[in-house]
């Protein structure tokens, strides 16, 4: 089969909405080459390091590859993406040049593209992901190893925004603790999960490419026995309560169903929320207070932000 390469050349804050917007629009599949991965420092606290070329690099910005088969409706669905890429600075989101190409590439060259970019990384204090290809050995007998795939669905495990909700995972969640995982993407949150002590975590996403990545990933780290994977939109029509709620999606679908994470959660539970850009900051924690939450902690990684908030004892 032919394939349509689309590189659009955008920002970092315009990663997270863009590829939503090509995952909807069918692609199968997203690059990331983040001219700022090259230039911040490589060594992180945790001690991985990358081994990155410059030359797979945008001179500035980021650019995004998405691959679209070769088929009548092309012409559309690349209007569509461009439609709905301007849209977003309706939501104040700096789509920055906002430059798009095509070139035909064949089969092969998509399906492997992006794995060259994905390496073991130590992401937290406990927990280290690697991809399921790669032949990792650890470095401490504590150290918790999630083998992931993430095929076409969202989430290596790297990007900040899941390593702030891998971290404050570890930090809250409690031996037998029931965890729900909103938008579960690869799987890699419910997974982290269990690895930290959960006893049973539902994980649900909309997205049905995301449902069968979770499903193989949770298979392929032993842990099916203890997630359950539901294709559902948000909270709607759950009613499992759960100590921890983890939600790694845009702040726009965060605001949708903070009152419903007030109710799923029992007294004293913790909603885990990433995927905020600076300037929702302020609308997710108004919301959430709203909702009767109290703000544990802010916490920032690059330009993402995690907001922690809990569900009062006395709300019981
Ligand atoms: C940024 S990804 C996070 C994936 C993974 N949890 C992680 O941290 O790497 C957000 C996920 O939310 C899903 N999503 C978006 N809107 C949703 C909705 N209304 N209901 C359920 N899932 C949704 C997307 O399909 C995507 O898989």
């Amino acid at each position: 089969m032919k394939w349509t390469e689309l590189c659009i050349y955008t920002t970092n804050e315009a990663i997270e909405p863009i590829s939503n917007i090509i995952h909807e629009a069918g692609a199968s599949g997203v690059v990331i080459e983040d001219r700022q991965d090259l230039e911040k420092e490589r060594e992180s606290i945790y001690g991985e390091i990358y081994d990155l070329n410059p030359d797979d690099y945008p001179e500035e910005g980021v650019r995004l590859k998405a691959y679209l088969p070769v088929n009548s409706f092309l012409g559309e669905t690349v209007t569509e993406i461009k439609q709905a890429i301007n849209n977003l600075l309706l939501y104040d989101i700096d789509i920055g040049l906002n430059k798009i190409t095509l070139s035909e590439v064949n089969e092969e060259e998509w399906a492997t593209a992006w794995k060259k970019y994905y390496k073991p990384a130590k992401i937290s204090e406990r927990i280290t992901i690697t991809p399921t290809w790669e032949d990792y050995q650890p470095v401490s007998t504590d150290e918790l190893i999630i083998e992931l795939d993430p095929g076409m669905a969202f989430g290596t495990g790297t990007h900040p925004t899941t390593v702030l909700s891998i971290q404050a995972l570890e930090r809250f969640i409690e031996k037998d603790d029931t965890v729900l995982d909103v938008g579960c993407g690869s799987g890699v949150l419910s997974v982290a999960s269990v690895l930290l002590g959960a006893e049973q975590v539902f994980a649900y996403d909309l997205d049905e490419v995301a449902i069968q990545s979770t499903k193989l990933n949770v298979k392929v780290n032993k842990v099916d026995g203890k997630v359950k994977v539901k294709q559902n939109n948000l909270l709607d029509h759950i009613d499992e309560t759960a100590d921890i709620i983890v939600s790694n999606i845009l702040a726009e679908i965060i605001l949708r169903f903070e009152k419903d994470a007030f109710e799923r959660l029992k007294p004293g539970g913790v909603f885990i929320t990433s995927g905020i850009i600076q300037k929702k900051k302020r609308d997710v924690k108004d919301g959430l207070e709203k909702a009767g939450f109290d703000i544990l902690e802010i916490n920032q990684m690059e330009d993402w932000i995690s907001i922690i908030a809990q569900k009062p004892e006395e709300s019981r």
